[in-house]
């Protein structure tokens, strides 16, 4: 079984204003809101891909009632820990450019901690586990590092994204699959990046510290993907973008789809690449019907 692991699940309130303007009242014109958060973001887009995940993470209050049921119509499995604080909601202001302003998220207590940590020892070599997101300033900073050991001795798949300070915990970990964005890599690397061959250069270093699978995504620009034989760049389709958030979930979730399936990592990552932009182009998440006709789009070169 696939498991996700969101510890800071969230409301996504996607507003859209015409000629935003900070300090003034502005009125959206649309509005629309999505359980998000990238963990149920890659179970709500395999579930769309018929790949059957359990969500787990930490929910409560309103918002985190919406996310349950949210899962549980789209047939969703989830073993979520309730928590007495209420999720989080992430506002995505679209005004010309996409604006982010992320909530801390609610505490968590050293029993609900315990809660969690209990289910990630009962999974075993069939299992993979993906932990995504970022962590609430209540659970200790080396939370995924201690994930990713338990998994190391079960023998459990281990796929992380997370933000660069938790991938720097991680570092020297065995995992299967990362994908940090661009600017993430460069922080991870306390560098900033400016070219493909840093990318590559990068990725490489990234690789060789015990990951099998590294993808950097670079939005509109593509992604880069490096493992222990192949080095592909991915030119992303065309297309109109109506809201990229979740597009980088998107890709996880469409490389461990097609890697499933297949067990070839250039089906994986054209598939994963197809997948990010599906979802760019979508108000929601890709749908599978969009995500195939794009894979046709994808342009893989050896670099
Ligand atoms: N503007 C865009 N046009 C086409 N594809 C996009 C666009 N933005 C994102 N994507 C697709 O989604 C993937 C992940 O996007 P990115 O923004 O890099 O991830 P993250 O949300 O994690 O920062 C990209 O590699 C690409 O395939
Ligand atoms: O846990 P973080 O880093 O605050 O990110 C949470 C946000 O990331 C998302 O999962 C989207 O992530 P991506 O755009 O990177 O795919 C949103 O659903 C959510 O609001």
């Amino acid at each position: 079984m696939n498991y996700t692991c969101t510890l800071n699940p969230s409301i996504d309130y996607i507003m859209h204003v015409d000629g935003f303007e900070a300090g003034d009242l502005n009125r959206a014109t649309q509005t629309a809101y999505f359980a998000g958060g990238k963990g149920i973001n890659v179970s709500r887009l395999l579930k769309r891909l018929d790949v059957d995940t359990t969500a787990l993470g930490y929910i409560g209050g309103f918002t985190g009632a919406f996310i349950r049921e949210t899962l549980e119509s789209a047939g969703i499995a989830h073993q979520f820990i309730e928590i007495n604080e209420p999720t989080r909601v992430n506002v995505k202001l679209k005004s010309g450019t996409e604006t982010e302003i992320n909530g801390p998220g609610p505490s968590i207590t050293t029993e609900q901690l315990a809660l969690l940590f209990e289910q990630i020892r009962s999974l075993g070599k069939h299992d993979a586990l993906v932990a995504a997101g970022n962590a609430p300033g209540s659970v200790p900073a080396d939370i995924y590092a201690r994930m990713a050991d338990i998994c190391e001795e079960n023998g459990t798949r281990f796929i992380a994204d997370t933000s660069s300070a938790a991938l720097r915990d991680l570092i020297g970990k065995r995992m299967f699959l990362v994908k940090p964005n661009h600017h993430e890599l460069g922080e991870l690397f306390d560098t900033t990046i400016s070219s493909i061959e840093e990318i590559v250069s990068y990725a490489r270093k990234l690789h060789e510290t015990g990951i099998d699978n590294v993808i950097v995504s670079m939005g509109g620009e593509g992604a880069v993907f490096v493992n222990k034989d192949h080095a592909w760049k991915a030119q992303t389709p065309k297309g109109t973008v109506k809201n990229s958030v979740g597009a980088g979930d998107s890709m996880v979730a469409g490389f461990l789809a097609a890697y499933e399936k297949s067990g070839d990592y250039e089906q994986a990552f054209t598939y994963a690449v197809a997948a990010g932009s599906a979802t760019a182009f979508s108000d929601d998440l890709g749908d599978r019907q969009y995500i195939e006709k794009l894979v046709s789009q994808v342009n893989l070169t050896s670099i």
